[in-house]
C-alpha cells in the first residue's frame, strides 16, 4: 500500500508523520522498525501517527512510536510538529488544539512568530508511577553504573526520565552510561536519560539518550524532565532556557502540581510517498 507521509523535526529530533485520518492505514511495530532505518527505509527517530479522537471532546489522538518499534505516552517535539502538521494540512482552524495521548491530554498553541507552545501536563514524582524502585520519593537517587554510584532524579512526563547532572555536557558518558542507565533494573520501563550541565538559575544545556532510539538532537519531555529535575535540586528557577545539540527550547514551570509549558521550533523537511 502507498501511503503519504510528511518529514518534520524538532530541532533535529526527527519524524515521520503519517495522517490516518484522511487516509485509511494500519502501522505495527515490525513496520515502524523497518521505516526507521536509515538506510532501507525513511529514518526517523519517532513515527507520529495523526488519528481522529476518540473522545469526542478532543480534537485528535496522538500516537507516538520510538524507532525500535515500542509505542510510547509522549513526544514534546513531537507535540509541536503535530499542532504545525494538522495546521498546515487544515486539519484544523482552531488557535488551540486539545490532542489525546496514552499520558492524557495536552494542549498546543501555534503563536504568532509560529512557535508552538504546548502544555506539557504535570510532572510524576512518586516513584511507583513513573515508574522508578525506591520505597520513598526524593529529588534524587543513589544508582550504580559503570562500577560507580551516582545521584539521578527521576521524574515523569507522561514517559519515564533519569536525570544527571555533569560539570559538562561535552565530556558526558552519554554512549557509554546511556544505554546502561536507559536498561537500568531500576527503571522497569526503561527510561530516557538527561545529562545537564547548569550554566545558571536560568540556562542549562543538556544531551539526552532516549529511550529506544538512543542519542537524539533534542528531547522536550527530557527538557521538561531536566528542567523539574534542577527545580528538585534547587538549581534552577522557573523559567528555564534549555540548549540542546540541535538547538534551544524555552520550559516553564510554577511548581508542584502546576503544568511545565514548552515553547519551541517545529520544521517540515519534505512530503513523500512509501510503501507500507
Ligand atoms: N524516546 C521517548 C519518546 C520520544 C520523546 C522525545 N523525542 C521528546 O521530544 O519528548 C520515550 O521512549 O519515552
Amino acid at each position: 500500500m502507498l501511503v503519504r507521509f510528511t518529514k518534520m523535526h524538532g530541532l533535529g529530533n526527527d519524524f515521520l508523520v503519517l495522517d490516518t485520518v484522511t487516509q485509511k492505514v494500519k502501522v505495527n511495530s515490525a513496520i515502524v522498525s523497518r521505516l526507521a532505518d536509515r538506510n532501507f527505509g525513511v529514518g526517523f527517530d519517532q513515527m507520529l501517527i495523526v488519528e481522529p479522537p476518540t473522545n469526542p471532546d478532543m480534537d485528535f489522538r496522538y500516537r507516538i512510536f520510538n524507532a525500535d518499534g515500542s509505542e510510547v505516552e509522549h513526544c514534546g517535539n513531537g507535540a509541536r510538529c503535530f499542532a504545525k502538521f494538522v495546521r498546515d494540512k487544515r486539519l484544523t482552524a482552531k488557535e488551540t488544539i486539545a490532542v489525546e495521548t496514552q499520558k492524557g491530554p495536552i494542549y498546543l498553541t501555534i503563536n504568532e512568530d509560529r512557535q508552538v507552545i504546548v502544555d506539557m501536563g504535570v510532572p510524576v514524582l512518586e516513584p511507583q508511577q513513573i515508574p522508578f524502585s525506591a520505597d520513598h520519593q526524593a529529588a534524587t537517587y543513589p544508582i550504580d553504573v559503570a562500577g560507580q554510584t551516582v545521584q539521578i532524579s527521576a521524574v515523569s512526563m507522561g514517559n519515564p526520565h533519569g536525570v544527571l547532572v555533569v560539570d559538562t555536557v561535552d565530556k558526558a558518558p552519554v554512549e557509554a552510561w546511556g544505554p546502561a542507565l536507559e536498561s537500568h533494573p531500576k527503571f522497569p520501563a526503561k527510561a530516557n536519560i538527561g545529562f545537564m550541565e547548569v550554566i545558571s538559575g536560568a540556562e542549562i544545556r543538556l544531551r539526552v539518550y532516549e529511550r529506544g532510539a538512543g542519542e537524539t538532537k533534542a528531547c522536550g519531555t527530557g527538557a521538561c524532565a531536566a528542567v523539574v529535575a534542577g527545580r528538585l535540586r534547587g538549581l534552577l528557577d522557573e523559567k528555564v532556557t534549555v540548549h540542546l545539540p540541535g538547538g534551544t527550547l524555552l520550559i516553564e514551570w510554577a511548581g508542584a502540581g502546576e503544568p511545565l509549558i514548552m515553547t519551541g521550533p517545529a520544521t517540515t523537511v519534505y512530503e513523500g510517498q512509501i510503501f507500507i
